[in-house]
């Protein structure tokens, strides 16, 4: 029990404040509870110490309330931001405990309410959330499927889907990637596998379908669902209840800006699975550095173009014709002037997330004079993509004279960061407000003329008026001017080397500009939220109007990009292949100093495996993953780094790429990549796309290249999937490579004299040897290990059965030598294999025999 709850116990021994704090906190015992007490939040006891630790500001103590000295942290409010930025980012949740009640009409302590409660999917205020990603909400509700509903609550973009298994959803999760996951209490999942630091259990009856149905319909105000397509997706119905009730809990307000719900199907995206997505590296590297594919497709002139475009990528279309109409688009974007429209764009800024907060009426002064540019530049944008294949846009683009006017009019041209202190309404906007403020300046002036006055009559020149909330207007002089007070001057303060008086008159006025300081506050604050309110009402065509906008952009980066670095327009069509000619590897080609080789594929039914050999740091790898994100580019709408590029239809990606160990939960790298080959095997099409890249290495060598060879042969004859299957198995291009509907390619590579040469040319035909020794020689291996390592190829290479006298422990991890000039036992054996007619269970049982004969021979 934490020592507010247990002090909550004996609320009344407390002093009325820290009763009032106990009864607020009991009702936010999760959450920090930030308390306002004067310019400053404070927090107590348990919080306190946490948030101590956390942003490592000082633990002291307030006093003492039931015999125990509280524990107290505190940060001022003006400075709170970033105070709760930290917290956010460390997945802690904060609710804001304002006073509400006036201090000095209070009796007892003045009256304080949470008014909203901060956690980190829920963000929206433009200083604590990252400009360049989106922060989503997500609820999971497992039944039937997994019910996934996903929040970005800064752009009001509410979605939903159901997965069909676990491993769905974990692809899911890491396409979303969820600043925040909340999940029905009675679920066993843990939070590593929701892939997100900050997870919530929340009531199950919060997930109920029913009153899930009925609040969404009372948020969209509609008679059903239906309009929405999502009537059938009943546990993401329940999922997406969560996350209204959760929002409205937390925020406190209508959300006027979440207007409708999406239903995403699988069918209309290439299915990536969790760790495609991870090893394709498309919006995130692997490493942390900026090396993704985003990074260097990321040529947009806005925040929320660039958040768009990290969506594309993690959910690559298959409509052919909304894909058509893109290319299209960036096409006709090629021939306009667009270093002129990434100009205008940059004037538009991030007005998806300045238009949540208009809907939340949270938005501050910046925000109405930075729509006020957006709104202006709307009518040059719109002229600028004047083209037949932009119509599209062009028409969703509207403009709004009237709010820009009314902008113009009402804001000054650099309004403050706050309305709190005014100065945000234009003078001759209003008229009210222009003679409040008049009133107040006339007596300021009046201020001014009495202390010129009172310097005169006392001969005091350094004599000045000033103010304190505590004694209001005086008129302050050096200690050493006392002699010359007139009798009139009422002393109110002494300080170290000056005294402060007042004289009746100066009070009079002091009460005049106080008044009408704020009443013209007042007036200010009542026009800012009418504004504000004027706006709102036309959320939703501005709301479609910034969409379009971010489109727009992204579809103008793809054209620069494509300008700049030759992409070239794909094609598709409706017969399954992917034929690539002179394809690049869009990231590597731009982060190396060599000039990239450009390399052809054709992936076909009849020919829907490359069997790829050569040397370490040939470019296998670089190969196989150019291709899966070329069909990535193309399917996002973007044009590719290839002099041609044609794809058929394509259902999903898998990747066997890498090897790492999932320690997380408790998986070898073997049994990581054993159950990612499951995984493909189970569900690859004729329309997958697949790379394979060195499976079997794991393990030792015959049990790797029995799995190896059982892998691609089922990838061929069962899936049929078009696959790019890397190996270091040469045995396999014997068989494999021979295989109807394979062909064996490599990447060349010569040898010169003990070195060697990358030419990273993919040809057909096997490879003749792996180069392991040289290319460990480039990396640096000690040269009596390499000089140790070439004798043991040797009597390698010269053995019969691959097994070195001298160590024989270490035998059986080395490539051995399977095609010799005179064959064995085992060679002649496999010779007489009729491969074709074999199950790849049948073929593993073949070699584990063999294996049994040699171990046991030795
Ligand atoms: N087509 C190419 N043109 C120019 N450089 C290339 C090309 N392909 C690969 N490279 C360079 O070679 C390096 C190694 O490539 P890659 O990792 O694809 O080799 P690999 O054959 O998969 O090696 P390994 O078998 O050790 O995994 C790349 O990082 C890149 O710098």
């Amino acid at each position: 029990m934490s020592n507010a709850q247990n002090n909550s116990q004996k609320i009344s021994t407390h002093t009325p404040m820290m009763q009032q704090y106990l009864r607020i906190k009991a009702e936010h015992a999760d959450t920090l509870l930030f308390y306002r007490m004067g310019d400053f939040y404070e927090l107590f006891y348990d919080d306190a110490k946490r948030a101590a630790e956390l942003l490592d500001i000082s633990l002291t103590a307030r006093g003492s309330s039931n015999g125990q000295p509280i524990p107290m942290a505190g940060v001022p409010y003006h400075a709170a931001e970033n105070y709760l930025a930290r917290l956010l980012e460390l997945g802690e949740s904060v609710a804001i405990c304002e006073q509400i009640g006036d201090p000095a009409t209070s009796k007892g302590p003045v009256e304080r309410q949470v008014v909203r409660i901060l956690t980190p999917g829920t963000l929206t205020d433009e200083a604590l959330l990252p400009a360049a990603q989106e922060n989503l909400l997500v609820a999971v509700n497992p039944g039937d499927n997994f019910g996934i509903a996903c929040l970005d609550m800064a752009s009001g973009r509410f979605t939903v889907l159901e997965a069909a298994s676990r491993e769905q959803l974990r692809a899911e999760l890491e396409r979303l990637q969820p600043a925040e996951v909340l999940y029905p209490e009675t679920w066993q999942f843990s939070d590593k596998e929701l892939n997100c630091s900050c997870c919530r259990r929340r009531p199950e009856w919060e997930f109920d379908q029913a009153s899930s149905e009925q609040l969404l319909l009372r948020q969209f105000q509609v008679a059903h669902l239906d309009g929405f397509g999502i009537r059938h997706l009943h546990t993401a119905i329940g999922a997406a209840g969560a996350i209204l009730n959760y929002v409205k809990a937390t925020q406190r307000a209508a959300l006027p800006h979440i207007t409708s719900i999406v239903a995403e199907r699988y069918d209309d995206a290439i299915m990536l699975d969790a760790a495609t997505r991870r090893n394709l590296e498309l919006v995130r590297s692997l490493s942390g550095q900026k090396t993704a594919l985003f990074d260097v497709l990321d040529n947009t002139s806005t925040a929320m173009g660039s958040r768009l475009l990290q969506r594309w990528l993690q959910r690559p279309l298959r409509q052919h014709q909304q894909l058509s109409r893109r290319y299209n688009a960036v096409g006709a974007l090629q021939h306009i002037d667009f270093h002129e429209l990434h100009q205008q764009l940059r004037h538009i800024g991030d007005i998806e997330r300045i238009l949540t907060r208009i809907g939340l009426r949270s938005a501050r002064p910046r925000d109405l004079a930075r729509l006020r540019i957006a709104l202006q530049t709307l009518p040059s944008i719109q002229e600028l993509i004047e083209h037949p294949d932009l119509v599209v846009w062009q028409q969703a683009i509207a403009t709004f004279p009237e709010l820009a006017d009314l902008l113009e009019q009402a804001i000054v041209e650099q309004p403050p960061m706050l309305i709190r202190d005014g100065g945000v309404i234009r003078d001759g906007f209003d008229e009210e407000l222009d003679e409040q403020r008049q009133l107040a300046a006339g007596a300021t002036d009046f201020l001014q003329q009495i202390e010129t006055r009172e310097r005169q009559r006392t001969g005091i020149m350094t004599l000045k008026i000033g103010y304190n909330k505590v004694h209001g207007y005086y008129l302050e002089a050096s200690r050493a001017a006392s002699a010359q007070i007139p009798a009139d001057y009422q002393r109110r303060q002494t300080l170290k080397n000056a005294e402060r008086y007042i004289i009746p008159e100066l009070k009079t006025y002091e009460d005049k500009v106080l008044q009408s300081q704020s009443r013209a506050l007042a007036r200010e604050k009542w026009l800012y939220e009418n504004l504000i309110e004027q706006i709102a009402e036309h959320l939703q065509p501005l709301q479609h109007t910034a969409m379009a906008l971010a489109e727009i952009d992204v579809l103008r980066s793809f054209a620069e990009q494509a300008l700049t670095y030759q992409y070239q327009r794909p094609e598709l069509v409706e017969q399954i292949q992917i034929e690539l000619s002179d394809a690049r590897h869009p990231v590597i080609e731009r982060l190396q100093q060599e000039p990239f080789i450009a390399n052809d594929v054709s992936l076909t039914p009849q020919q829907r495996l490359l069997l790829i050999t050569g040397p370490n740091m040939g470019g296998k790898s670089t190969y196989m993953r150019q291709t899966a994100l070329l069909a990535i580019m193309a399917h996002c709408g973007s044009f590719v780094p290839a002099t041609k590029a044609v794809f058929g239809p394509i259902d999903r990606i898998f990747t066997r790429i890498g090897a790492s160990d999932d320690l997380a939960s408790g998986r070898s790298t073997f049994m990581v990549e054993m159950t990612e080959a499951a995984n493909i095997l189970h569900n690859a099409t004729d329309k997958s796309l697949v790379l394979m890249d060195e499976i079997g290495r794991g393990t030792s060598t015959y049990d790797g290249l029995a799995l190896a060879w059982a892998c691609a042969e089922a990838l061929l004859d069962k899936n049929r999937a078009l696959t790019l299957f890397a190996t270091h198995y040469f045995e396999l291009t014997q068989t494999i490579g021979h295989h109807d509907g394979a062909l064996n390619v490599h990447v060349e590579a010569t040898e010169h004299g003990d070195s060697i040469a990358f030419q990273h040319k993919v040809k057909t035909g096997a490879a003749s040897r792996s180069f392991g020794v040289q290319v460990a020689q480039l990396a640096g291996l000690p040269s009596s290990v390499l000089q140790q390592a070439k004798l043991y190829l040797q009597q390698l290479e010269h053995d019969h059965h691959g097994v070195v006298e001298a160590t024989p422990a270490k035998s059986s991890t080395v490539q051995v030598p399977l095609f010799e000039a005179q064959p064995s036992a085992f060679e002649q054996a496999l010779a007489d294999l009729d491969v074709n007619q074999l199950t790849p269970i049948e073929a593993l049982t073949w070699l584990a025999q063999w294996q049994q004969k040699m171990r046991t021979s030795k």
